[in-house]
């Protein structure tokens, strides 16, 4: 069966005199996979290689089947045409355009800014999937963090993306709305059949979430384990270097 997830990163970072060397690999049928793992793990820069804005020394990364990276073969997909939406921690919606915009901003390959009354099915679509329409007209500002990071969805959602790549998509919320929008993106997920990579350090993010999790410290996998049990993991400030329960 082809692996949804299957990726093998190496970097060697270098700043002020200190060294990080990340090797992180993956094969995985999860259509939810988890990176999990503390702070300073190499979650970022894992899924940063994996989405093209930061390149490894060696390694491949194939989703669903299709290489989008591969040192060895001279694959090289521009973060643009890997079709992988990255949803940021802080959102990075655009503060000047309104919700309408920022999701329309995407179908246009970022290269100019739509109009104010831009009118496009997808965007309509999207904007009710996510009970948008209400504040359509709304500024980042002035919107809720639920709203902030449903715009950021339908935003990453609108170019039909070959996947989705979260980086701590609840670190914004308050507990209550993190538990309803882990449940919303799960229902999402199950509905579009949209492969989705997820990293944080809540381990809630992974019981609620994960079909598999891959456990990361020190830029390293120290774990790999399918749909884990409530306290299967370690907490993420302490993690445990044990045998895997399963493989992912
Ligand atoms: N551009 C860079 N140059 C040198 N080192 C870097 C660079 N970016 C990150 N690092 C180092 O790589 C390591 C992993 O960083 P990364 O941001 O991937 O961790 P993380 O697991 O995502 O942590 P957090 O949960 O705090 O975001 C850290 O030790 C960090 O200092």
């Amino acid at each position: 069966m082809t692996a949804v997830w299957d990726f093998e990163l190496a970097r060697c970072l270098r700043h002020d005199g200190r060294r990080f060397d990340l090797h992180v690999a993956c094969r995985s049928e999860a259509a939810r996979l988890v990176l999990f793992g503390p702070s300073g793990a190499g979650k970022s820069q894992t899924l940063q290689m994996i989405a093209g804005l930061a390149r490894p020394d060696r390694g491949h990364v194939r989703v669903a089947g299709t290489t989008l990276f591969d040192r060895a073969s001279g694959v090289d997909l521009s973060p643009q045409r890997r079709r992988l939406a990255y949803v940021f921690q802080d959102y990075a919606l655009f503060p000047h355009l309104t919700v309408r915009q920022n999701v329309a901003f995407a179908l246009h390959g970022g290269l100019r800014n739509p109009s104010r009354h831009a009118a496009d099915a997808s965007v309509d679509h999207w904007l009710a999937t996510f009970q948008l329409q209400a504040v359509a007209r709304h500024y980042p500002e002035q919107l809720s963090g639920g709203q902030r990071q449903r715009t950021a969805l339908a935003r990453a959602l609108v170019a039909r993306p070959r996947a989705l790549l979260l980086d701590e998509p609840f670190a914004a919320l308050d507990r209550a709305l993190r538990r309803r929008l882990r449940d919303e993106l799960a229902e999402l997920q199950a509905e579009l059949k949209l492969p989705l990579l997820l990293i944080t350090h809540d381990e809630d993010d992974v019981h609620q979430l994960a079909d598999a999790v891959v456990q990361l410290d020190g830029g390293r996998v120290v774990g790999t384990t399918v749909a884990p049990a409530a306290g299967a993991l370690p907490q993420a400030g302490r993690p445990r270097h044990d045998t895997p329960r399963e493989h992912a």
